[in-house]
């Protein structure tokens, strides 16, 4: 193979050694001292920027650091490192500069972030690890930030609703999934969403359900810090996400992660009532709840992905189409499915679970088998099951083994509809029903019922559109 092109290449002091520097056209960044060929650098992967420190050039780095070496207080897969040299005169420092930005700016990395930071997610730590993790990569990369602390629940929604987001290359939330989620919905409830919509989202893990960021991390074997996801961002590489749309009527959520009802909206959302025990709420609501179990009559409806054709029985069905309105924003995948076989599987059911992507929180694998943007959401339906085996199979999540379980129904599908109903015990009792970890609906007699959700307890659709948002991701 013929060596690649230097684009340039200069004598300088290394340490006060003599030395040389060279850039070549396949962005290979090389440091030659005594004679010999020392450092060597993708600018691509290895490179965030530069600064011009008097007479010397300080070239900002990372280094992937190696199993098991400490990785200090928030942890990650990368330390910072800078290499620092001498050009020999200001026209060769200048020309140095000039060679190297361009070739940065061919990489197609964005440079103005819109930055969201959550200081009420998770441990309440987001304002510390954007200031010591996450800032000052990005300074290193020098990005422009234009950064806002959420002040309440849908603050950051209004903001990209209304701002003017044309100046950004994308938006970072420092959060957990929830912002993000407000992030999505705000941009396609916009007139001009079509073209915001492409706008990059990029999460930094700050929450406690950090489901999405742990989900594009993982992918390619990362740990789900910020530290891996800021260094993802600025690299700029992108991938699709399908976006599901949860329709009753006219009202609309978008959500990119999963929806739940039965067993798992009730933990998620009744252990609300235990924050006080920090992550350990969920537990240990989750084993009260499997001791006096629920069980809700209901139906579920869907549209197999091919494959999956055999789970249920069949039923007619048609997507619901509500008469068009006259609303601006994003109305929905334009989906035809009416030849296509619906299926149902009739209750009482223990949980059912929508899943988008794998990763349901940092330690959650819900959907093993989910894609970013196969066009299909992953099922996972449980009916009866003994309280030990469901005991068992709330810990085989973590490991994502719980669907090989034979009480587990797990399959893909394109479109699904719920009908939701009452408990078998308790007829005056409904559930809950829990999209991307907010209360889309309550029921009647259920947790907070006098608060007013987004929908009723009532039948809803879901329809997917393929690989509609595009989220900030390491290279896969
Ligand atoms: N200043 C604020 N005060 C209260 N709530 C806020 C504030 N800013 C944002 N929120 C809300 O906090 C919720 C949780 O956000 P986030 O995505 O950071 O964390 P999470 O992991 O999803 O949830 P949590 O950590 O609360 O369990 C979102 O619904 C968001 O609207």
């Amino acid at each position: 193979m013929a060596p690649a092109e230097v684009i340039v290449v200069d004598l300088v002091l290394i340490d006060g050694e003599l030395g040389m520097v060279k850039l070549t056209a396949n962005g290979v960044l090389e440091a030659i001292e005594y004679g010999e060929p020392s450092r060597y650098w993708t600018v691509k992967k290895d490179v965030l920027g530069f600064v011009v420190e008097g007479k010397y050039i300080r070239i900002k780095t990372v280094v992937e650091r190696e199993e098991g070496i400490c990785c200090g207080e928030f942890g990650g897969d990368y330390s910072r490192k800078d290499f620092v040299f001498e050009p020999f005169s200001e026209d060769a420092k200048n020309r140095f500069c000039f060679k190297l930005r361009h070739y940065l700016d061919s990489l197609g990395r964005p440079k103005r972030l819109l930055v969201f930071v959550n200081p009420f997610g998770g441990k309440k730590s987001a304002i510390k690890i954007f200031e010591k993790e996450v800032k000052p990569l990005f300074e290193d990369a020098d990005i422009q930030l234009d950064v806002q602390e959420t002040k309440y629940q849908l603050h950051a929604k209004e903001m990209v609703r209304s701002m003017d987001v044309s100046k950004y290359d994308g938006i970072v939330c420092v959060s957990g999934d929830g912002v993000l989620v407000e992030v999505v919905n705000g941009l396609l409830q916009r007139s001009d969403w079509q073209t915001v919509f492409k706008l990059p989202i990029g999460v930094i893990p700050a929450g406690t359900g950090n489901g999405m960021i742990k989900s594009l991390l993982d992918a390619v074997g990362l740990q789900c810090c910020a530290n891996s996801a800021t260094i993802s961002i600025i690299r700029g590489h992108t991938r699709s996400l399908d976006v599901a749309t949860i329709s009753q009527g006219n009202t609309k959520f978008f959500s990119v992660l999963m929806l739940a009802w039965g067993l798992v909206a009730d933990i998620d959302i009744e252990s609300e009532k235990f924050r006080w025990m920090g992550s350990a709420r969920m537990d240990f609501y989750a084993i009260q709840r499997i001791i006096s179990l629920r069980q809700y009559n209901g139906r579920v409806l869907f549209l197999p992905a091919p494959g999956f054709e055999s789970y249920g029985q069949p039923t007619s069905y048609r997507l619901h189409k509500e008469p068009p309105v006259k609303v601006l924003g994003y109305q929905g995948p334009d989906t035809k499915f009416e030849d296509v076989e619906w299926r149902e599987i009739k209750g009482p059911f223990v949980s059912v679970w929508l899943h988008n992507v794998p990763w349901g929180a940092e330690n959650n694998l819900v959907a093993p088998a989910a894609k970013f943007s196969d066009g299909f959401l992953d099922l996972i339906v449980v009916k009866n099951c003994p309280k030990l085996a469901l005991l068992s199979l709330m810990t085989q999540i973590s490991e994502g083994t719980h669907v090989q379980s034979p009480y587990v129904a797990y399959l893909k599908v394109k479109a699904f509809a719920l009908e939701p109903g009452a408990l078998v015990d308790e007829p005056d009792k409904e559930g809950i029903i829990d999209a991307d970890g907010e209360v889309l609906a309550r029921g009647r007699r259920t947790y907070k019922c006098e608060q007013i959700a987004l929908m009723s307890y009532d039948k809803l659709q879901i329809t997917v559109d393929q690989g509609l948002a595009t989220l900030f991701s390491p290279e896969y």
